[in-house]
């Protein structure tokens, strides 16, 4: 059997009866019935998750892969391929905005080189997986080959499975990739059969002549690819990228593991939806972090049938809404522990 096929195959379900025993102890303590809200939500999805009706508040960890993507030789992005490559070494530094938020949140930040075209100078902060330098651009054929796409995925359940074994309990994905809105782009078309003009937004800030290239690409790369959207990886590989299966290896093996992962925006979106065409109960331990800015993102986030936490116009990627819901999650599990009840703080109950 494959590493793939047993990692997906550890998938279980979330287990409801945790969940509802974690809302009666939330309906116990000082505050009208379901008064915390979606704070409540959480803490009962990440009991069902974590086996558990009282889970500890958690570890954290933000997994940012970064990849170049051949399709950007079309210009369908406002800024040039080297920045992705010079990204993952301001994130090394600790100086871009997800370390920022990361650190802010308590998160550690794990940097993956997935494949940027040119090699970057070896540092310790950045683990180097490379796939290739960069994948195909897909108007001319598939972005990369069946071999490409499962070792991208295992590289991503590896480090999952690698984090929770060191003591991770809440796992975050970040994306970093000039162009990476246009494969995400042609993803969630192929997933959810939506038109690329309905999908297709304006990523880093493109105008309106590269957009209308940026449909013609995302239109091209699908007909001449012809992916299979009942098959995460065939999709994944024709018109993916490697940072964006990655993220949903780290997806497949952080549910595996029997931990909550919070996605990021619009890419990490499609890399969740990747994820549960390849095991549909991954779905259940998806936490939407928030609603980007890029339009296909309300197409992702009905698919897969979450509701994000935040809606603060962001569309910067690298996990940054990520690291933001951590803060939220984690409060959910310190309202579970710390709350006192009716009984022991002496405050009437309604009797309901
Ligand atoms: O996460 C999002 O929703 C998001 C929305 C727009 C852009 N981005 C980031 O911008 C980059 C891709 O934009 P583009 O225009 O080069 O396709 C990539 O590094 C993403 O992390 C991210
Ligand atoms: C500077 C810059 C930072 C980013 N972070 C994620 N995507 C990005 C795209 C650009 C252009």
């Amino acid at each position: 059997m494959s590493k793939l096929v047993a990692t997906c195959s550890r998938i279980r379900e979330p287990n409801r009866r945790m969940a509802e025993e974690t809302q009666r102890f939330l309906d116990s303590k000082t505050k009208p019935r379901r008064s915390l809200g979606r704070l409540e939500d959480l803490a009962c999805q990440i009991s069902a998750i974590r086996g558990t009706s009282e889970p500890e508040p958690p570890r954290k960890a933000i997994v940012v892969m970064g990849a170049d993507h051949g399709v950007a030789e079309e210009g369908v992005s406002a800024y040039p391929q080297e920045v992705t490559g010079q990204m993952l070494l301001n994130f090394a530094r600790g100086g871009a905005a997800i370390n920022v938020l990361a650190r802010h949140a308590g998160a550690q930040v794990v940097v993956v080189d997935m494949g940027v075209k040119v090699p970057l100078p070896a540092v310790p902060e950045i683990r180097v997986h490379r796939i290739g330098p960069g994948t195909r651009n897909f108007t001319k054929g598939p972005a990369m080959t069946r071999e490409e796409v499962v070792a991208a995925v295992e590289v991503g359940t590896r480090i999952a499975e690698e984090l929770v074994r060191d003591g991770v309990s809440l796992l975050g994905i970040g994306d970093m990739g000039i162009g990476n809105t246009t494969a995400a782009s042609a993803l969630v078309a192929v997933f959810t059969g939506a038109p690329a003009e309905e999908v297709a937004g304006r990523g880093t800030g493109i105008d309106d002549v590269a957009f209308k290239r940026k449909v013609d690409v995302i239109r091209r790369g699908i007909a001449v690819n012809y992916p299979d959207p009942q098959d995460g990886l065939d999709a994944l590989a024709k018109v993916g990228g490697f940072e964006i299966a990655g993220l949903a290896g780290v997806i497949l093996g952080g549910a595996a593991s029997g931990v909550p992962i919070v996605v990021d925006g619009f890419i990490c979106g499609a890399a969740a939806l990747a994820a549960t065409r390849i095991a549909s109960l991954t779905a259940g331990y998806l936490i939407s972090s928030h609603r980007s800015v890029e339009v296909g993102h309300q197409l992702v986030l009905q698919a897969l049938g979450t509701k994000p936490l935040l809606d603060l116009d962001l569309r910067l990627g690298e996990g940054t809404g990520a690291a933001l819901a951590m803060n939220l999650v984690e409060a959910s599990l310190y309202i579970l522990r710390d709350m006192a009840t009716f009984t022991a703080a002496g405050v009437s109950d309604s009797g309901a």
